[in-house]
């Protein structure tokens, strides 16, 4: 018997919860009066499909069945969770839930995903307030796993620990708003930043995208790794929160933002502050805390890298200005890098795979090497791998400098054979090697065919001088 959520408002934050019970096997039940709310509803159940399962490694529960229904009543009859994502009207909210109540069961829990309303505010009129409580989530709801869960004293315990089991059973991050307030914790970081920003493009001082630059290149990766008192803990060096406090405290006072309500910065909030982040971070030093830091975002800006994306792209930008001419050897030394951090795996070493990534990035320089370059491979001819044998001789560490030194042992017409191997700058030693063989392709017939002349006058010289050599 499937579990069964209603959806009341499916609009861009419903059709990501939609989204998000159906992938993890919910039946879905939908009320919404809007005739597009079936088409809304079906475009970011297309997103979702596309990148949540992206997310694992292994394949999430068979989809649940998904239904529109034109009554609250039918919506709700029988769900075990109901999420309201009405628009942000009071009143309207209250009204939804007035009527829910009179056909829903009195077990169910109703989530609210308002983004600042406080649950006391929508528990109010309500016939049973003890259902209800915030289910605040972030867009795209089916990826963004943060759901601040606000609750009141009215929300019996079992309750809410039922909503936190329930959302982390759909992969969510339940935090737990302990006493409500207006916008509950991240709206009102994110209302202030709004604010400060609507101030400087209103003054003039800049743009939304000079703006988002400053987000995305600086403390947006920050933040989506540490968040902001983790971060500051390392700023603070050696000595810590309090130190940092007792440095950057004094700018409180000063205009560094427009938002000028600032609690005055006592010495006992100075060390509330620090002795909460000593229990958050303490356990770890500033140089393991640097080290945590520095691995995340190393992760996160090649993740960004392979998009091609902000950080990302401005790491492949600068990296094509330091490509140097490759010699036609032998060998020819067709790639020079490091070990990244996010290539290690659970035995503490570089994982087998990634030699086959090292290999791959080998064979394109060879290919770039010869005039089967990005402008070649556009013009829709190129090599495809049809057989790699890869021999593991010894491990490669996070850190390491390595080289791959690579011999043309074949090359006439469309076939192309590599040999590469993998050794450690430090001490020369083969690490791995590669017998590659490739076949030239047309990407259109996806058959192949012989290269572009030049390309395969300039392999059968490479053929030539390495077999001599
Ligand atoms: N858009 C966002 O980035 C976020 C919004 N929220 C909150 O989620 C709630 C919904 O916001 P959005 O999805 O952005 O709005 P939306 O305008 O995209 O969707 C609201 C949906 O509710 C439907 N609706 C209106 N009256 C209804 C009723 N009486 N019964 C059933 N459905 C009804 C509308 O037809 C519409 O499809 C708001 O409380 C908002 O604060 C929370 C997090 C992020
Ligand atoms: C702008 N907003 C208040 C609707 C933002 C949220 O409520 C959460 C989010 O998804 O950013």
């Amino acid at each position: 018997m499937s579990r069964v959520a209603a959806i009341i408002g499916g609009g861009v934050i419903g059709g990501g919860w939609a989204a998000r019970f159906l992938l993890n096997g919910w039946d879905v039940r939908v009320f919404d009066p809007d005739p597009e709310a079936t088409r809304k509803i079906g475009e970011v159940l297309a997103n979702a499909r596309h990148a949540l399962p992206m997310l694992y490694d292994v394949a999430l529960p068979p989809e649940g069945k998904l239904s529109f229904h034109p009554t609250m009543s039918e919506t709700v009859k029988g769900a075990e969770w109901i999420q309201e994502s009405v628009p942000e009207r009071l009143e309207l909210k209250r009204k939804v839930f007035q009527t829910l109540q009179e056909h829903c069961d009195p077990s169910a829990i109703i989530g609210s995903s308002t983004s600042g309303f406080k649950p006391s505010e929508l528990q109010g009129c309500a016939t049973r307030p003890e259902q209800i409580v915030v289910t605040h989530p972030f867009n795209p709801v089916y990826l963004l796993p943060l759901i601040e869960l606000v609750t009141t004293e009215k929300n019996p315990p079992a309750l809410i620990v039922r909503a936190r089991e329930t959302l982390a059973s759909l992969g969510q991050f339940p935090l737990h708003v302990r006493r409500e307030i207006d916008a509950h914790i991240a709206d009102r970081f994110l209302e202030a930043v709004w604010r400060e920003a609507l101030w400087l493009i209103r003054d003039g001082i800049a743009t939304t995208e000079e703006i988002d630059n400053a987000i995305r290149y600086g403390f947006g990766l920050r933040w989506g790794q540490m968040g902001l008192f983790e971060t500051y803990r390392i700023a603070g060096g050696e000595a810590g929160m309090r130190h940092f406090i007792d440095q950057f405290g004094p700018c409180l006072q000063w205009p560094w933002t427009k938002l000028m309500d600032v609690p005055e910065l006592t010495d006992e909030l100075a060390q509330m502050i620090a002795d909460q982040s000593d229990a958050q971070s303490g356990h770890l030093t500033i140089r393991q805390l640097e080290r945590k830091r520095d691995n995340n975002l190393i992760a996160m800006i090649r993740a960004l890298r392979q998009q091609g994306n902000a950080a990302g792209r401005l790491i492949n930008d600068h990296q094509a200005t330091l490509l140097v001419p490759l010699a036609d050897g032998p060998p020819i030394v067709s790639v020079r890098r490091v070990i990244p951090s996010d290539w290690t795996d659970y035995n503490g070493h570089m994982n087998e795979g990634r030699y086959g990534q090292i290999f791959s990035d080998a064979a394109d320089a060879v290919m770039a090497h010869v005039g089967a370059d990005a402008d070649y491979i556009a013009g829709g001819l190129s090599y495809f791998t049809v057989e790699n044998t890869i021999r593991f001789l010894a491990e490669a560490h996070a850190g390491e400098r390595v080289r791959v030194e690579t011999r043309v042992t074949q090359g006439e017409g469309k076939k192309l054979r590599c040999y590469h191997e993998m050794k450690r700058e430090s001490d020369g030693e083969v690490l791995a090697t590669s017998d590659q063989f490739m076949l030239h392709v047309d990407l259109k017939t996806r058959r192949s065919c012989d290269p572009r002349a030049d390309v395969m006058a300039r392999i059968e010289t490479l053929a030539k001088l390495h077999k001599d050599a």
